[in-house]
């Protein structure tokens, strides 16, 4: 594992001035008469850690695809490093959410990272030692060293998992979106890859947009939280929005935030969602809006 010192992060004024690499306005996704979500105003600064939570079908992946490009709002403003979404590519990391590979995939796990580093550089490419060290630091880094030479379609869920967050990385990402990287990974990993990311963006200022559904992991790194549900979301500081009151009000129905040897632990959240439709939205609820005091955040 990387031991080395994180540097700390930029200060939220210094991360207020910069300009942001992701800026959402008025954002609605719809899919047919069903909407996800609606009047969404988001931006995320360079070196930011926005955790977004939210049941299932809450419209998470489709968040990150949005920023992606692979998706278009249907209404709404975008713009992603600057420019519409799907022509930042080459500085964007994405680990989509885990998915099993065909088990006679013969790409070996050093050969995915390292084209990582080679894939999107433009200018000057790093040399083949350069890039093998800088391959074998993030294998490291992630636990992936003992396993880098088996092919990824006979590695475990969990193995893989790992593999995808340094070929993510790899890439140098100014923006990094993560789909659960943490799902099928057990504890030791879970704070591995979680460390390695907070360090990237501490060091590297780069902006990371992580779905997941626990807080915890993620709770002392979180600057912000988005939280998608079926009244609306809600955007702030951790502090703000995993409260029972904020959750009450996001899920329409009493839900219990309570703090148990520091983890946040949220009770009576109902399993699964069922997304609003047009006409039928949160306007006008006042949950779909930032917090008062949150000013400047979203
Ligand atoms: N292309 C599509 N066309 C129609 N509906 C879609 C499409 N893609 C996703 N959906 C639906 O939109 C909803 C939100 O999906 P999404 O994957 O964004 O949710 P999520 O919050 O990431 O869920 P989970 O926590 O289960 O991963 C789901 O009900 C899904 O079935």
């Amino acid at each position: 594992m990387d031991r080395t010192e994180a540097p700390a992060p930029p200060s939220r004024r210094d991360a207020a001035l910069a300009a942001p690499v992701i800026s959402l306005h008025g954002g609605t996704l719809a899919y047919g008469g069903r909407v996800l979500w609606q009047a969404l105003d988001l931006d995320v600064r360079p070196g930011e850690f926005l955790a977004v939570l939210g049941p299932n079908g809450s419209g998470k992946t489709s968040l990150l695809r949005v920023i992606l490009g692979r998706r278009h709002l249907t209404a709404g403003s975008l713009t992603v490093l600057g420019h519409a979404a799907g022509q930042a590519g080459r500085h964007i990391g994405y680990v989509p959410q885990h998915r099993s590979l065909p088990a006679h995939t013969l790409v070996r796990a050093r050969d995915a990272v390292r084209l990582g580093v080679y894939g999107h550089r433009w200018g000057p490419r790093p040399g083949r030692r350069a890039a093998r060290r800088r391959a074998d630091e993030l294998l490291e880094a992630v636990g992936a060293a003992p396993f880098a030479d088996v092919p990824l379609g006979r590695l475990s869920g969990g193995e893989h998992q790992r593999v995808r967050v340094a070929q993510a990385l790899a890439t140098d990402p100014r923006l990094l979106l993560c789909d659960e990287p943490l799902l099928s990974l057990d504890l030791q990993y879970q704070s591995a890859v979680t460390a390695l990311i907070d360090r990237r963006r501490r060091s590297a200022d780069t902006a990371v947009v992580f779905v997941t559904h626990e807080i915890n992991p993620v709770l002392g790194m979180a600057d912000r939280v988005l939280y998608l549900a079926p009244a609306g979301f809600r955007v702030g500081p951790p502090e703000d929005v995993m409260t029972t009151s904020a959750l009450t009000r996001l899920y329409g129905t009493r839900v219990d935030v309570v703090h148990v040897g520091g983890r946040v632990v949220v009770v009576g959240a109902p399993d699964g969602t069922v997304p609003h439709h047009h006409g039928n939205g949160p306007h006008g609820t006042g949950v779909n809006a930032a917090a008062p005091g949150d000013g400047g955040r979203t």
